[in-house]
């Protein structure tokens, strides 16, 4: 058995909301010891700057480009990373010295998987001397070039949990586990078999909605959507889009789906209707797996949005699925893509695949990831 390496995973997702940051214990293949982990929230003004470079990057090309301002909010984004990493190892007296890696994601900016082209913001080489540890990043290109959508990652790690959880009493297989964030994306784990792919829009409709009409970041607990009514049309609208029919599953990019028009429904029924999106879509998008899971098992922000679960509960029911919060399971919904980004460094630094032809549709099992090594030395300055 290869040696269990201490990982810590940082994750900035889709949501842009903060960087979420976990450290587990693990060989990157059946062993994977869970520690702790947290979130450090970006200030507005910096959300505002991510969002700036999101329509920046959609001139992108070449993915080494950084047109506008992103050079300087990549450089930005990483300094916060490794501001969250000291300020995660001195809360949990952790020396640096003892973690072995860190698996960086970064910041999507541009996802064209039909074009090839996939861009994460954040320097490893940067990090890795801030930090003084070893880290992985860009772990999504390899994927693509192997033919793969690039996303998601995360299925490896759920197969490693699942394997702990199909003991359980009362889990009924087959297991999907399901993330809502800014996208959500879905996980079957059948008899040897995984099966993922991006589910449709997650968060971000809703929280675009209440941030241009109520001027708030996202519906906490759900309390606008659940002042509201669901709007059929506009509902059916978001469902009848030709990525729930296609033949092919295919990962989104953040502005695949874009937010109804301000003249098309009040603030409490547009809350509403999205939310309703959001569970159904999720539904829709499971109709193409090989089997209807019998058990979902809810991650991400999403999971705390109630009208959300209601909605996604009733629709699983009448599958005969039953719904349940990755808390309920002892799991953690906050921290599992963190945790999925440590696992999958050290799948990397041990060649390991990352995705399957079954999870991003790549022409076959491919590891991936590029390397920053830590500096050398007493960390003095050479003369
Ligand atoms: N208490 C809450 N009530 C309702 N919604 C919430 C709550 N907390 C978080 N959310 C929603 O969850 C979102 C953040 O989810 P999460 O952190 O899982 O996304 P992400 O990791 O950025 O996205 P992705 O998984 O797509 O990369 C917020 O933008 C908000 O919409
Ligand atoms: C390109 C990109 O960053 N995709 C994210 C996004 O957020 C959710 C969904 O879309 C998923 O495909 C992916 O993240 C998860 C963590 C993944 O790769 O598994």
């Amino acid at each position: 058995m290869s040696r269990v390496l201490k990982a810590i995973g940082l994750m900035s997702g889709t949501s842009m909301d903060g960087i979420d940051v976990a450290l587990i214990e693990t060989d990157g293949d059946t062993v994977v010891g869970r520690g702790p982990a947290t979130g450090y929230a970006y200030d507005p003004a910096f959300r505002q700057r991510l969002k700036r470079g999101l329509d920046e990057a959609r001139t992108i090309r070449d993915r080494q480009e950084r047109p506008g301002t992103l050079a300087e909010l990549e450089r930005d984004l990483t300094l916060r990373h490794a501001d969250s990493v000291k300020t995660f190892l001195h809360e949990n007296n952790i020396l640096a010295e003892d973690v072995d890696v860190i698996g960086f994601h970064g910041q999507t900016v541009l996802h064209r998987p039909a074009e090839g082209l996939t861009v994460q913001i954040g320097e490893g080489e940067m990090l890795a001397r801030e930090t003084r540890i070893d880290v992985v990043y860009d772990m999504r290109a390899n994927d693509m070039i192997h033919g793969g959508q690039g996303a998601p990652l995360i299925p490896a790690y759920h197969a490693v949990l699942a394997r702990g959880l199909s003991e359980r009493q009362g889990l009924k297989a087959p297991i999907a586990f399901v993330n809502i964030g800014g996208i959500s994306n879905l996980t079957f784990i059948g008899e040897g078999e995984i099966v993922a792919y991006d589910s449709g829009p997650g968060n971000t409709l809703i929280d675009q909605w209440v941030e241009a009409h109520a001027g708030i970041p996202f519906d906490q607990g759900g309390m606008v959507a659940s002042e509201g009514s669901v709007l059929p049309e506009l509902a059916d609208r978001y469902l009848s889009h030709p990525f729930f029919s296609a033949a092919k599953r295919r990962s989104l990019d953040r502005n695949d789906f874009v937010p109804p028009a301000g003249s098309e429904a009040s603030l409490e029924d547009g809350a509403r209707t999205l939310a309703y999106v959001t569970a159904a879509a999720i539904v829709r998008s499971a109709a193409h797996l090989p089997a209807i899971p019998a058990t979902y098992i809810i991650c991400g922000g999403g999971r705390l949005n109630p009208v959300i679960m209601r909605d996604l509960a009733g629709l699983a029911e009448k599958a005969g699925s039953r719904v349940f919060a990755a808390e309920a399971l002892e799991l953690d919904g906050d921290s599992m893509e963190a945790e999925a980004w440590a696992y999958l460094a050290v799948r990397s630094l041990r060649g390991l695949p990352l995705t399957y032809p079954g999870t991003t549709g790549v022409s076959r099992p491919v590891s991936g990831g590029r390397r920053a090594a830590k500096p050398t030395g007493t960390g003095h300055a050479e003369v």
